[in-house]
């Protein structure tokens, strides 16, 4: 029998089957990745699709029901200890003491990670000036602002300088300005050689990663590059302007070569399927009795690609997505 091939260094992540149940809840279900060095790979879904599920197992800290993976050479299950100096994890909840003071906080948690004093004060005080966290080093972290208290729990999390950092829906309680500058500083730590994974339910962070897995009941709908998930969507997209967007999306929807409609402002966003021959005919055709309207063919963006691969709004999910 000929030796099993060494591990490729490259490789950060790869799980087979992965699977979580809880009681009869399926929370992930036998979800196959591998995610490479350097990435930003994104898991998109919605509420409740197993994300964080997902993340607490690769990270150790939640045993698998069924499946295995593979984390920075550590097999899970198994004896996560080994991981915990090598990755990074900011949660959720906001995961810092509110009464002691930003420094407190950096302290605090470099001890946890065991850093030697010297490190300890050298890291903090790199990472106050990187994250311009210098003006509030004194302040009480539960009265600063959102966006500085996520820089705070970002600064925790790479203090002791994580080959793989996990970002658990990191953005959701900041203005679209200040997501835009934590996505500079995570463009930055991946310059320095760290693997990310973030979990989002926000296209516009989704549409930054390297790659991204769109999760839905803890499935593994798709994945892939957003640009190559954009490209090989199964279906054109027309957008339909006119008065009566309510009736025109009914009668939309009852059409075999729709696969989905959603009203976004003024505008109806239809998926046709790929096989149907100008389909901005088809629509307009569809619609003759809806009043004026316009219809045009755009490019698909990745809330297409969303709604193709899961049940929102899809008549028939995963049919149009690549
Ligand atoms: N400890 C638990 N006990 C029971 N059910 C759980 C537990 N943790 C998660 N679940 C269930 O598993 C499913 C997936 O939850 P999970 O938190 O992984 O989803 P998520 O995609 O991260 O959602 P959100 O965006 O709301 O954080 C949900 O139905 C949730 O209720």
């Amino acid at each position: 029998m000929s030796p099993a091939p060494p591990p490729d260094p490259e490789v950060v992540v790869s799980t087979t089957g992965l699977t979580r149940r809880f009681g009869p809840k399926t929370a992930v279900d036998t979800v196959d990745l591998t995610i490479t060095r350097g990435e930003i790979f994104g898991f998109l879904g919605p509420n409740g699709s197993g994300k964080t599920t997902m993340m607490r197992m690769l990270t150790g800290l939640l045993i698998p029901s069924e499946g295995r993976a593979r984390v920075l050479g550590v097999d899970l299950p198994g004896k996560p200890e080994p991981l915990k100096q090598k990755i990074g994890y900011m949660t959720q909840s906001f995961s810092h003491y509110r009464d002691l003071t930003v420094t407190e906080n950096l302290d605090f948690a470099a001890r946890i990670y065991g850093l030697p004093r010297r490190r300890r004060k050298a890291r903090i005080e790199t990472l106050l000036q990187r994250y311009d966290l210098e003006a509030q080093a004194h302040q009480i972290a539960g009265s600063m602002s959102g966006g500085q208290r996520q820089k705070l729990a970002l600064a925790a999390a790479v203090l002791h300088e994580p080959q793989l950092l996990f970002l658990d829906e990191p953005t959701s309680a900041v203005d679209p300005e200040t997501r835009r500058q934590f996505w500079a500083r995570l463009f930055d730590l991946v310059d320095g050689g760290t693997t990310i994974i973030v979990s989002t339910h926000f296209m516009d962070e989704a549409e930054r990663c390297h790659r991204i897995a769109i999760l839905e009941t803890g499935i593994k709908r798709i994945e892939g590059a957003p640009p190559d998930l954009m490209a090989g969507l199964k279906a054109n997209v027309i957008e339909v302007t006119g008065d009566q967007l309510r009736h025109a999306k009914e009668v939309l929807d009852a059409d075999a070569a729709v696969l989905s409609s959603a009203q976004i402002g003024a505008r109806l966003r239809v998926l046709v399927r790929k096989d149907q021959a100008d389909p901005e005919t088809h629509v307009a055709a569809l619609l003759h009795d809806a009043g004026p309207v316009t219809c045009h063919r755009t490019r698909a963006n990745l809330e297409d690609v969303f709604v193709a691969a899961t049940g929102g709004g899809a008549k028939r999910p995963a049919e149009a997505a690549a």
